[in-house]
This record gives C-alpha cells, sequence and structure tokens, in this order.
C-alpha cells in the first residue's frame, strides 16, 4: 500500500511521523506555519537518517530511499493526499481551523488523523467535512511501535478500519480505543506520576527510592519521576488537569508538589532541572 500522506507540524512528532511513513514506503509531504520550518523539518529528517547509516544501522539504499519519498510543502500541495496527519499545537482551536482550512483543499476521500495526546476527537471533528480519527503515535515516532486509534463519536467505522491497516502498513502495533479523557496510555501512566509526587510530597520516600522502588518491584525500565522528568512536568500537569476537569473525579487532581514545580520553572530534562539536575 502505497499512499500520499501529508503530515502537519514539523517538530518533534511531526518528523517522527513523517520519517515512519516515508520509510515505509509513502510519499509524505511536510507542512509547516512556514515552507521553511517544514523544510527544516525535513532536514532533521535527513540529519537523522545520516546518522543511522553511520552508526551502520541500515543501508545507504535504505536511508535515500526514504529520503526520495520525503519532500516540504506548503498546504496546496496536500490536494490529493489520501491520509493527512496533524502534529501541530495542542491548542483545540488551531486544530480545528487547521481541519477547517484542509476541508477546502484535499479530495473527497481523504482522512484527517489527529496526533493529539489529550483532546476530543469528536470536538476536533465537529464542524470538520472529512473523517477525523485519532492516530496517536509515541515520541521517538520513527521508533515507537505504538498507535492509539481512537474513533471519536462520528468517526466511520470503515475509517477506522483503513486506519489500523495503514498503521499495520507502516510496521506499527495499533490498538483499537473509543475515545475518553487520557485514551489508554496516559490514563494509567500519568496518573502513576502524579501518584508517586504524592508519595515524595508525603515525605513517605525520596525520589531516587522511589524510582528504583519501581524499577525493581514492577520491573519499570526508568522509574515514575525520572518519566516525568522525560515527559516534561508542564506536559504531566497538563494531561492531569484533562483527567481532573473531563471527568470531575477527585483522583485526578494533580499534586501540590507537582504544581510547584512547574510554577518554579523546574520542567524536568528540558528546563535542566525536574525532580533530579540535568
Ligand atoms: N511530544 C510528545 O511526546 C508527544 C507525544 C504524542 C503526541 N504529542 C502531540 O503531538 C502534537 C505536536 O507535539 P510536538 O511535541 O511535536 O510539538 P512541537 O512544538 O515540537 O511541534 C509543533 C509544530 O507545529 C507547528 N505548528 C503550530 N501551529 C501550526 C499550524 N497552524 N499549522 C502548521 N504547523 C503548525 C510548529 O511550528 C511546530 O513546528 C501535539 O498535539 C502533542 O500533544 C506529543
Amino acid at each position: 500500500m502505497t499512499l500520499k500522506v501529508g503530515v502537519v507540524g514539523a517538530g518533534t512528532m511531526g518528523q517522527g511521523i513523517a520519517n515512519a511513513f516515508a520509510s515505509a514506503g509513502n510519499q509524505v509531504t511536510v507542512v509547516d506555519v512556514k515552507l521553511e520550518w517544514a523544510q527544516n523539518g525535513v532536514n532533521k529528517i535527513f540529519a537523522s537518517k545520516d546518522k543511522l547509516v553511520s552508526r551502520g544501522k541500515i543501508t545507504e539504499e535504505a536511508a535515500n530511499q526514504a529520503k526520495a519519498n520525503l519532500k516540504a510543502g506548503v498546504y496546496e500541495d496536500l490536494a490529493d493526499a489520501d491520509l493527512i496527519v496533524e502534529a501541530v499545537l495542542e491548542v483545540m482551536n488551531v486544530k480545528k481551523e487547521l481541519f477547517a482550512k484542509l476541508d477546502e483543499i484535499v479530495k473527497d476521500d481523504c482522512i484527517f488523523g489527529s496526533n493529539t495526546s489529550s483532546l476530543s476527537i469528536t470536538e476536533i471533528a465537529n464542524g470538520v467535512k472529512h473523517p477525523v480519527i485519532g492516530m496517536h503515535f509515541f515520541n521517538p515516532a520513527d521508533r515507537m511501535k505504538l498507535v492509539e486509534v481512537i474513533s471519536g463519536a462520528n468517526t466511520p467505522a470503515e475509517v477506522k478500519d483503513k486506519v489500523i491497516e495503514i498503521s499495520k502498513a507502516i510496521g506499527k502495533t495499533p490498538v483499537e480505543v473509543n475515545e475518553g479523557p487520557g485514551f489508554v496510555v496516559n490514563r494509567i501512566l500519568v496518573p502513576m506520576i502524579n501518584e508517586a509526587t504524592f508519595i515524595l510530597q508525603e515525605g513517605i520516600a525520596s525520589a531516587s527510592d522511589i524510582d528504583t522502588a519501581m524499577q525493581l518491584g514492577a520491573n519499570h525500565p526508568m522509574g515514575p519521576l525520572a518519566l516525568g522528568d522525560l515527559i516534561g512536568l508542564d506536559i504531566v500537569e497538563a494531561i492531569m488537569d484533562v483527567l481532573y476537569h473531563e471527568t470531575g473525579d477527585s483522583k485526578y487532581r494533580a499534586s501540590t508538589l507537582l504544581r510547584k514545580m512547574v510554577r518554579a520553572g523546574k520542567l524536568g530534562r528540558k528546563t535542566g532541572e525536574g525532580f533530579y539536575k540535568y
């Protein structure tokens, strides 16, 4: 199956998603606010391919084939796309406005996929003419195997089936998810990280002992606080707030320690300090 795929948003996730589709033989056009930003994203994918070649992980031929499948473009270049996956800002209106604009450009049977981590697919799709589905990839998207395929209230079953098939064709393992806050992974993972911050806040154990406990006691590759630092504590807080506001359930309240860390700008690896110093 060779598809024409548009990836909108050439940041961390857009690059990984575009890379995954291109490496599996699909024709990928990457779009961002400015052509130059899209080109920058494509250049970074090229550089990551070159690095894999220099380390002997992939052949030069495979890298060149993937590169030949990738180009930067503008919205109008997506007119004949079979699938468009957006990985723009995690802001409802930005995603809705993007799909409203694409509605006027793309062919009738184009599918719109959203890589949102926490927003409602049903709400993103509201008022959009083309079918919308969640395609939630995980960072780094070119390597992580999972795709949560999320159906909103109005996502047609045949679109879901097609997207499951497409996900498998690019070497991913899709799981079918009916829309619900946090989907599956974040609904389980993020409250676990938050719980670890409560344990720290209550003085029950030190940060490193909490992480060691979960690594050795639950066989997790990384402790929950180190993982929170990797994801970004602002993101962890934002996902807790979505879970809390969508359900009104107090079990999803963020800890006061987590909020304090975010207010102090201690967001984890990206700011050089979170529960650990980097
Ligand atoms: N980072 C993660 O681990 C992760 C994991 C899964 C899902 N997500 C989701 O993926 C999406 C993107 O996250 P990211 O971490 O790649 O962000 P990022 O900030 O690295 O990249 C976002 C990109 O989108 C571009 N952009 C913003 N508005 C745009 C618009 N209207 N049209 C075109 N391009 C636009 C920006 O210029 C930027 O290049 C978000 O919805 C996020 O929640 C992120």
